[in-house]
């Protein structure tokens, strides 16, 4: 039986709407942004007279940049009828997003403010500041009208306190759509309703029953054309600054009592805040830095970061972490993190380990054998869940124990497309639900645990440790759990 929820937002109507992208003939546009909004046209769900109205600040707004757009939906799995379909809702005007006039002539292009309006700045973060104000100045932001702000929200604590004061004087926080674009993928969701609509996990979900937890996201793409943006802010500020501490977060919540914005980031805060400093020499036993030196990806030789760099470089394209959580539900449950470029594989989880059984009644010397249960919830690829279980072998003979894995995966337990992440959020937007959006103290709460991480690896010369593409990362990372009497729980990793 399936279960109606009325309250989830999803299944209310998307409203008409004014969206307007800046920085529209960016990557990120093209490659997520126009494919997610033209599936939701696919699928109904955008009203007929809905606008997306994309700002360019160099590039020609001209019928070249939509036939761009047309050709880039098509690579990315949308059908010639689809992609059509998308595009007399697409149009293209040239003007500088932080030019307080440019923004007063956009004012008179856009529909009556009854609409839903939405700005979804999705340039880099130097630009929030002087945009939003801009915007403000020419009245964009009036009545109900939603401001997105993209990742990274600055490259500090400083930094991203000026960005979210600056947007504060000129939009309150309900109106503000901080994306982190792991908070939309179905997964992530799921493990809210993994944990808060089943029994049977929540009762073990403490350090009672939990010995351990790993929080993996390895990526197999190096730099690719991101120079000018990555060398200088590394994976810890660009992964785990944000999607791998809200993947910890929505792990270690306390139950929100509904699934009300403000409930859910109340709990994820009370997380970030809990996580014990990392500071000072304490990154040197709690932290591994890295960096991928030439070797292979997918059977391809590939070069070394410096070398797609062309420089030296002293920035980490991996980092390892052991977090605590000082509070009762984690006292003693180390959770280890751990992200990197150039891996030996592709995939996210979050890989939990039980504790082993007290005591063996298979005999006194088995309880070595008894491997403990795991619970993975993989968020990508082969989305699903898969709870690692002892059994017996078949057979009237010796009793013989082995480990086997109940295995539930998304695509063959539903019958479904899995949208990407952009295609939630953006009409979460426009609905106007926050859920799944970064609010202000979030933010500053993660970069206040990694700021001091920086400067410990600054203070006591931490320079990334050097491993091969197409690997676990550098060796040190296995150092961090295995003197912890733990290991890394994917060996595929290893390339
Ligand atoms: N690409 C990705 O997958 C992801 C990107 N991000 C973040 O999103 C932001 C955009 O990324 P991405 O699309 O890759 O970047 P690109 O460099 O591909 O594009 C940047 C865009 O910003 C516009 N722009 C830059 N400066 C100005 C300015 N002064 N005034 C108006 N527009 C300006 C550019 O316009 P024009 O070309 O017309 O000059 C261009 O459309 C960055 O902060 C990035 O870190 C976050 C997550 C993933
Ligand atoms: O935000 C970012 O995320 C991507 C990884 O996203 P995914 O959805 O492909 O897992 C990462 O490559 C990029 O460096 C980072 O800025």
């Amino acid at each position: 039986m399936d279960l109606e929820l009325p309250v989830v937002p999803e299944r209310t109507p998307v409203p008409t709407f004014d969206l307007v992208i800046a920085g529209a003939s960016g990557d990120l546009a093209l490659r997520k942004l126009f494919p997610a909004l033209a599936h939701r046209v696919a699928e109904g769900v955008i009203p007929r007279d809905s606008r997306v109205i994309g700002l360019v600040r160099s590039h020609d707004p001209g019928d070249g940049l939509m036939r761009t757009v047309e050709a880039r939906l098509q690579e990315e799995g949308l059908s010639r009828a689809q992609a059509e379909a998308f595009m007399p809702h697409l149009e293209f005007v040239r003007t500088d997003v932080t030019n307080p006039e440019s923004m007063t002539a956009l004012n008179e292009r856009l529909g009556p403010p009854d609409r839903v309006r939405a700005f979804y700045l999705a340039t880099p973060p130097q630009l929030f500041a002087p945009a939003s104000r801009a915007l403000a100045g020419a009245g964009l932001l009036d009545g109900e009208a939603r401001l997105i702000l993209e990742k990274p929200l600055g490259k500090d604590l400083a930094s991203a306190k000026a960005i979210n004061e600056a947007v504060a004087e000129v939009l309150p926080e309900r109106r503000t759509y901080r994306i982190d674009h792991y908070l939309g993928k179905e997964t992530v969701q799921n493990l809210l309703v993994l944990r808060f609509a089943n029994t049977l996990f929540e009762r073990s979900w403490s350090q009672r029953d939990i010995d351990h937890v790993q929080i993996t996201v390895a990526e197999t793409v190096g730099l690719e054309k991101r120079a000018d943006y990555y060398d200088g802010v590394g994976a810890l500020r660009d992964m785990v600054q944000n999607h791998v501490l809200q993947l910890l977060c929505l792990f270690a919540i306390e139950p929100p009592n509904t699934l009300d914005a403000d409930a859910v980031r109340d709990e994820k805060v009370r997380v970030l805040r809990a996580l014990r400093p990392i500071h000072g020499a304490d990154v040197l036993q709690r932290t591994v830095r890295g960096q991928y030196v030439r070797g292979s990806s997918n059977g391809q030789a590939v070069p070394g970061y410096a070398e797609e760099l062309g420089r030296a470089s002293g920035t980490e394209t991996f980092a390892a972490l052991r977090c605590d959580l000082d509070t009762w539900r984690w006292a003693g449950v180390p959770i280890y993190l751990r992200t990197g470029k150039r891996m030996g594989a592709r995939y996210s989880e979050i890989a939990v380990t039980f504790k082993s059984v007290p005591h063996s009644i298979f005999g006194g010397d088995r309880r070595d054998g008894l491997a403990p249960n795991r619970l993975v919830i993989r968020l990508q690829p082969n989305d699903g869940v898969q709870m690692h279980l002892m059994m017996k072998v078949p057979g009237s003979g010796r009793l013989q124990l082995v480990p086997r894995t109940l295995d539930l995966r998304y695509d063959t337990a539903f019958n479904e497309r899995t949208p990407d992440a952009y295609e939630r959020l953006l009409t979460d937007v426009i609905r106007g639900d926050q859920t799944l959006f970064m609010r202000r103290d979030e933010v500053e709460t993660a970069w206040g645990f990694v700021d001091p991480i920086i400067g410990g690896w600054r203070d006591y010369y931490a320079t990334p440790h050097r491993y091969p593409a197409g690997t676990a990362g550098p060796s040190q990372a296995v150092g961090l759990i295995e003197r912890d009497g733990r290991s890394w729980s994917e060996p595929e990793l290893r390339g």
